[in-house]
């Protein structure tokens, strides 16, 4: 009708017509931007702020399971300069992550930065990154397994970050002042406040700090925060030191305070220290009295003279090596490792540990060494004891565990350079002692060669020349030539050999002819006993059974080239024999028959080549070893003789 009007009207010059599109509006960028900002700020703020905690733990948890810290340990790090380290390390990392938060943030004109005061916020964010480092030292003291711990870490982090954000809604009259223990609670509730100040009043920076200090509950949080970061580096101290984890010796819940107590009566009385000091060193000795006759069952005379050489002989001043009676079960196994060790290694001395697999070799060298903690029993290394001074223990020694424990983005001479700080050499010597351990382990043209690009014995090289840097007085060398070439080998015991003068070096190895060449003192034990000990002579002498006739005899004549020798030799000149193939026994006595004998060809007709050896470190290995497995296996004995 409005249209037939309108043509009527205006003689069809207007029509009506119908349609739809979008009112006119004034562009608002500004209340948008401050939308996103604000949301951002409110959500976005806590989760990208909190979650470099669980990854800080991550890495330190690692260090830890990875055995890379007790290494450093060993080396001489103490855990002051090793949090400090990780400290400059996070804060470091969380202060790049805060400075691009910041621009973004300010990009998108937040108002929660926009509306206060720089420097505040400058305080407040470097506050907050330092309680986020001295929690994740705390919270990676309390676990020893990585995967497990930054689950839980991450697990804990969000649930705390959501639950921060939702304190307003929990608590519609503002949180109690109970709810600020937690960090992140107490920090959220800063930036909460913050921002809804920011957003009430809009002149520039109204929160200034001032207006910060009398905000609710502010200075109270902001001491609340100061306050835990304190107790978290306390706490930190304390649980590494008490709480039980698979490596490193702890110390008694209450040492802080018997260590104080301690401390006191030491400075009294300059000379009853002296006196305690010997007197504790002495005192180990009695710590396993039930152990002890279990340690006599399987030694022999030289074992039981050197156990009371260890009680009335040896003084830890001038024996850096005295282990007493020490014995480690590993939790959860039935049987001990080491049931009662005794003994002592003088300076300017090799010893070899030697043993078939399992007898506890590197349980006694991880125990010397601070690895694990010995069940009973005790042991001075470097006049320090293993109980009671393990930092004093680790700074006298050097340490090449039986697993290469490196960093694989080290070069080798980075690791040289890094360890050779930690064991305290002058700046001016750094580089020359980093040349010198990396020539003498022949390693001159992998100098800057990442880890991760070496061979196994490669890497063998770079942990023995660690274990030889510095000053130390004891050496422990776990397996060190497993997995080298000959060559190297020789190399390794020319170092060995160079490196002993003033120093005590205590190897494993399950080469003979390394134990042979390189020991001034052969130790062999099984099953975790000591069972015999002296030079490799004394032992030959003792455990061996003389000199070896090795025959060849021509194709075919095996069985007559021995009896020609059991006729012709045993009555005149041998006085034990025994046939295992070609394998004769003789006396020394009769030795230069055996050679007349032999020498005339013609009485032996089917004997191809001949040759005499004395007794080799091999035969006194086996034979102690067979001889310890018969007094555990019946059975095995009877085989033994029948074969014989
Ligand atoms: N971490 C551990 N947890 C539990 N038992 C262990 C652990 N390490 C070693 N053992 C056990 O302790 C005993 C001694 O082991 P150890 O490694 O000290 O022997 P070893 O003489 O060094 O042997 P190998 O020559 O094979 O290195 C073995 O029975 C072994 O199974």
């Amino acid at each position: 009708m409005t249209n037939a009007l309108a043509r009527l009207k205006f003689k069809g010059q207007y029509i009506i017509s119908q349609g739809i599109r979008a009112l006119p509006y004034e562009l608002q960028w500004d209340r948008l931007n401050n939308r996103f900002a604000g949301l951002s700020a409110t959500y976005l703020f806590p989760f990208a702020l909190s979650f470099l905690l669980p990854g800080f733990a991550t890495i330190l948890i690692q260090e830890k399971e990875g055995r890379h810290r007790i290494l450093m340990a060993m080396n001489g790090l103490n855990n002051g300069a090793y949090y400090l380290a990780h400290y400059v390390e996070f804060m470091t990392m969380q202060l790049i992550l805060t400075v691009v938060f910041v621009v973004t943030a300010l990009a998108v004109k937040n108002e929660f930065l926009w509306n206060t005061n720089p420097g505040l916020v400058i305080l407040l964010f470097l506050l907050w990154a330092h309680v986020q480092t001295t929690f994740s030292f705390f919270l990676a003291s309390l676990f020893s397994k990585s995967r497990r711990a930054s689950l839980i870490i991450h697990f804990f982090v969000a649930i705390s970050v959501i639950l921060a954000c939702m304190s307003d809604i929990i608590f519609s009259e503002g949180p109690p002042f109970a709810w600020f223990i937690h960090p992140t609670f107490s920090f959220f509730y800063i930036v909460k406040v913050g921002l809804m100040h920011a957003s009430m009043i809009n002149n520039l920076y109204p929160w200034s700090f001032s207006s910060f200090a009398s905000g609710p509950n502010m200075l109270g949080c902001v001491g609340m925060l100061l306050g835990e970061s304190i107790l978290f580096v306390l706490l930190t101290f304390y649980v590494d030191a008490v709480m039980p984890s698979e490596y490193g010796v702890r110390r008694p819940w209450h040492f802080p305070i018997s260590g104080l107590v301690k401390a006191r009566s030491s400075t009294s009385s300059s000379t009853r220290d002296i006196e305690s000091k010997t007197v504790h060193d002495r005192s180990h000795a009695n710590l396993s009295v039930n152990s002890d006759q279990e340690s006599l069952d399987g030694g022999d005379d030289d074992v039981r003279a050197e156990r009371e050489r260890v009680r009335t002989k040896y003084n830890p001043e001038t024996t850096p090596l005295i282990i007493d009676n020490l014995y480690h079960c590993y939790p959860g196994k039935a049987e001990a490792a080491l049931k009662g060790m005794t003994f002592g290694v003088e300076t300017n001395t090799v010893l070899s540990l030697l043993g078939p697999n399992g007898a506890g070799k590197s349980t006694l060298i991880h125990l010397l060494t601070g690895l694990y903690e010995p069940t009973r029993g005790s042991a001075s290394v470097a006049g320090a004891n293993i109980r009671t001074e393990m930092s004093l223990v680790h700074s006298r020694m050097g340490v090449c565990p039986q697993h290469d424990i490196l960093w694989d983005d080290l070069t080798v001479a980075d690791h040289l350079l890094f360890y050779s700080r930690l064991r305290g050499v002058p700046p001016a010597l750094e580089q020359q002692s980093v040349a010198f351990a990396i020539a003498s382990v022949s390693l001159t043209r992998f100098r800057d060669r990442q880890v991760k690009g070496l061979s196994g014995g490669e890497k063998r090289r770079v942990s023995i020349a660690i274990a030889l840097l510095g000053d130390n007085r004891v050496v422990f060398l776990d397996e060190p030539s497993t997995g080298l070439d000959a060559d190297v080998r020789r190399v390794i015991w020319d170092v060995v050999n160079r490196v002993k003068i003033n120093r005590t070096v205590v190897l494993t190895t399950h080469s003979m002819e390394e134990a042979d060449i390189l020991s001034d003192k052969i130790a062999i034990m099984t099953d975790g006993l000591l069972r015999c000990i002296g030079t490799s002579l004394h032992l030959k002498e003792l455990y061996g059974s003389g000199f070896r006739l090795n025959i060849t005899s021509k194709p075919g004549r095996l069985d007559e080239a021995c009896q020609s020798i059991e006729e012709k030799l045993m009555h005149k000149t041998v006085l034990s024999y025994r046939r295992i193939d070609k394998f004769t026994n003789a006396s020394r006595s009769g030795l230069s028959n055996i050679f007349h004998c032999l020498s005339q060809k013609d009485l032996f007709p089917a004997v191809e080549d001949w040759g005499i050896t004395q007794t080799t470190l091999e035969d006194v290995f086996i034979k102690i070893v067979t001889d310890a497995d018969a007094t555990l296996t019946v059975p095995a004995v009877t085989q033994n003789t029948k074969s014989e």
